[in-house]
């Protein structure tokens, strides 16, 4: 089943074209993740699918139904924020909700305080909006967004302006919307590391364009289930000619970690299975290690890759 189904979604301004004759299929209770850098039209495919905008061309089903000619149905169960969430600043958090309830129906305005304890911001709804921090009017701005208890949650750039530490309490949000309520969460933004984190599957757009849409994990390791792993260890001269004769290895080559440290950089194909058989034979062979890891720049190579065989250019 498709939770959205946009096809050939196109929205020019005058000459440039910021949504380029665009299909996306979203399935119902994943985090969706729209990835790609400044400019490339990530607003305005989101104001396209929340029916704020009109598509010069194509159409936009959510939950079947069309958003252009039965707005009402299609956009009924749906929560947005879109581009900075705007509120009333010398209103409370909890006013600010109750000027918003109304709108969304019945049964809202009661959910209130059990919202702002989902979202952490229990005991700091009677404090005035203007001296939360962006954190917190985030955390609101997800609030009034769920008012209406929607399936399917949309945000633009939700984690924009958050420090690290409001960007973990926001993940471990969104994935306890997905995992325990089993809400939809579609969401924009142009940091990989952070679309890694939250998402199962992104679109990475460029120009307008989606060049591919995937699963994280399928973005991470190539669909033959390539990854690198990072080797520190006692012996690297031993592993690196042990694990040249390991099945699904391609590669072993010296690298530097995050702090300049010598370390093998192990490139397999195979998935799980290879880096299972990698860490036996070193385990085996009585070769020591201080750590043996995934490469976490791994989605960003990836990325980097994807862009430019989009351009033409092949993989690096
Ligand atoms: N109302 C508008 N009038 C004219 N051009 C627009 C309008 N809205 C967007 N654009 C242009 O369309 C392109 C896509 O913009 P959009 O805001 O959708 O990108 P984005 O991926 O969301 O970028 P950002 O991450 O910077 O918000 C840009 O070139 C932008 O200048």
């Amino acid at each position: 089943m498709t939770l959205i189904d946009a096809q050939g979604l196109t929205k020019r301004f005058g000459a440039r074209i910021a949504v380029d004759a665009v299909d996306l299929a979203v399935r119902p209770g994943v985090c969706f993740g729209f990835l790609g850098p400044n400019g490339a039209g990530k607003t305005t495919m989101i104001r396209l699918l929340l029916g704020l905008a009109r598509p010069d061309t194509g159409r936009v089903l959510i939950g079947g139904h069309d958003v252009a000619q039965r707005p009402s149905l299609a956009l009924s169960s749906v929560g947005a924020i879109v581009e900075e969430p705007r509120f009333h600043p010398h209103l409370t958090g909890v006013e600010n909700l109750r000027v918003h309830a109304p709108l969304v129906g019945d049964g809202a305005a009661a959910r209130i305080p059990s919202l702002l304890e989902r979202v952490g911001l229990h005991g700091r709804g009677d404090e005035k909006v203007k001296g939360y921090s962006m954190g917190m009017r985030q955390r609101l701005g997800v609030a009034r967004a769920l008012l209406g208890d929607p399936q399917l949650l949309v945000l633009d750039e939700p984690t924009n302006g958050l420090d690290a530490e409001g960007m973990a309490e926001f993940r471990t949000l969104i994935r306890s919307m997905v995992e325990e309520e089993g809400r939809t969460v579609f969401l924009s933004s142009h940091l990989l590391d952070e679309m890694q984190k939250l998402c199962d599957e992104v679109a990475i757009v460029e120009q307008g364009r989606i060049i591919t849409q995937t699963t994280v994990r399928e973005l991470l390791h190539g669909a033959t289930g390539t990854r690198t792993l990072i080797l520190d260890c006692d012996d690297p001269a031993r592993a690196t000619d042990l694990l040249g004769r390991v099945t699904g290895v391609t590669r072993v080559a010296p690298s530097a970690g995050p702090d300049g440290e010598p370390v093998l950089a192990v490139t397999c194909e195979g998935g799980r299975e290879t880096a299972i058989a990698v860490s036996r034979a070193l385990v085996e062979a009585g070769i020591g290690l201080a750590e043996l890891r995934v490469d976490a720049l791994s989605l960003e190579r990836r990325y980097l890759d994807i862009t430019r065989e989009a351009s033409g250019g092949g993989p690096a």
